[in-house]
């Protein structure tokens, strides 16, 4: 559905280069919530702007439902970018006009007739939950109900695409997840194909499919976002990731475990996605290699539809049952890290 070939942007500003993007290969699949985290200055927005064509890219290609993007102007480029909606951090819904009047702009631009278009409207305000504010002007709504109403802007075009540029960076944690719960209902409801920029973890674990993290202009890892949690590739992202699960220990609990004197054994960090609990799993390592399991720190969240869990557990035992156990459960699906052997 969206396609990024060898994309390129260079700023040139009184003689001075910045490289915003460089040789971005990106592809988005209809249906597919695609998040770019990044942090300040990494060329999210370029990318996300290339492809609508609100910024030009140097060279590359950027299709669109099949359509080159890069070799279109004037009506065609207009007409290809009502498929495209967007929305942004600060809403930029126009201050003199109320909320229906708003969201029936792209209506009027359309030529479609005033009472035609007021249904439409009162429809998508239905959708989006702001149907008591068809006559309230943006300064009396909220940031959460402000952002609604560019939603519901953007759906009046019937589109295919919804750019998302930064969409809950100006919001409360609570609003941020009203509004990502209503991203993905209409991803869902409408199949409506969502590209997001954001600098937040969060962000793309409640509602994306897949992502790519951007650094420098250049895409540095790219994963189902499941995948990205289990197995990140790069220090950028463990540090996204720790953001928002903080699972090394408290340097007391290192040192109180390297001060005592404890039998042998190794601290390991485990990950299990899905439903399995690794309880059952630890009551074998016990009976069946006579390991001891401490468990030093656990964790369970959700990742999109998936469950994630994190347990740091000390095996206390004879290193040979230590590796034995290690075993069984990469066998059972665990990822398993060593992070410390206690002597
Ligand atoms: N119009 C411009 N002229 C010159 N340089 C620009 C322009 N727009 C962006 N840049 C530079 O390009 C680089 C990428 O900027 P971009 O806004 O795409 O990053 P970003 O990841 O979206 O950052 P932020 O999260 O802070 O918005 C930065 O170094 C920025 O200073």
């Amino acid at each position: 559905m969206i396609k990024l070939t060898n994309l390129s942007k260079t700023y040139r500003n009184n003689g001075k280069e910045v490289k915003a993007l460089q040789d971005i290969n990106l592809h988005v699949p209809k249906g597919e919530i695609f998040g770019v985290i990044g942090y300040s200055g990494a060329g999210k927005s370029s990318l996300i702007r290339c492809v609508n064509m609100l910024e030009v890219p140097d060279a590359g290609s950027v299709s669109v439902n099949g359509v080159e993007m890069t070799q279109l102007k004037g009506h065609k480029l207009r007409q290809a970018r009502r498929k495209i909606g967007m929305i942004f951090q600060h809403f930029n819904l126009l201050q003199s006009a109320n909320v229906l009047e708003n969201v029936a702009v792209p209506l009027q631009l359309g030529g479609i007739k005033k009472h035609e278009a007021e249904k439409k409207v009162r429809h998508l305000l239905e959708v989006v939950g702001l149907s008591e504010k068809a006559e309230s002007y943006p300064q009396q709504l909220s940031g959460g109900q402000k952002q609604r109403v560019a939603i519901a802007r953007a759906l009046a075009s019937d589109i295919d695409i919804l750019l998302c540029d930064e969409a809950t960076s100006a919001l409360d944690p609570q609003t941020t997840d009203s509004i990502l719960d209503l991203l993905l209902d209409i991803n869902r409801k409408f199949g409506i194909t969502i590209l997001l920029i954001t600098h937040e973890m969060h962000v793309i674990k409640k509602i994306c499919d897949r992502v790519a993290v951007l650094e420098q202009g250049k895409i540095i890892e790219e994963n189902s976002v499941i995948n990205l949690f289990t197995n990140p590739q790069t220090e950028t992202t463990r540090r996204f990731i720790k953001n928002i699960i903080d699972d090394d220990l408290p340097q007391s609990i290192w040192e109180k475990l390297r001060q005592e004197k404890r039998e042998p054994g190794v601290v390991l960090r485990l990950t299990f996605v899905g439903c399995t609990t690794a309880q059952p799993m630890l009551a074998q390592l016990a009976k069946e290699y006579t390991l001891w399991p401490n468990i030093l720190y656990g964790n369970i969240t959700q990742v999109k539809d998936r469950t994630l869990g994190r347990l740091i557990v000390e095996l206390q035992g004879d290193n040979s049952f230590v590796q034995k156990g290690i075993g069984f459960l990469q066998e059972k699906g665990v990822k398993t890290e060593v992070m410390e052997h206690v002597r």
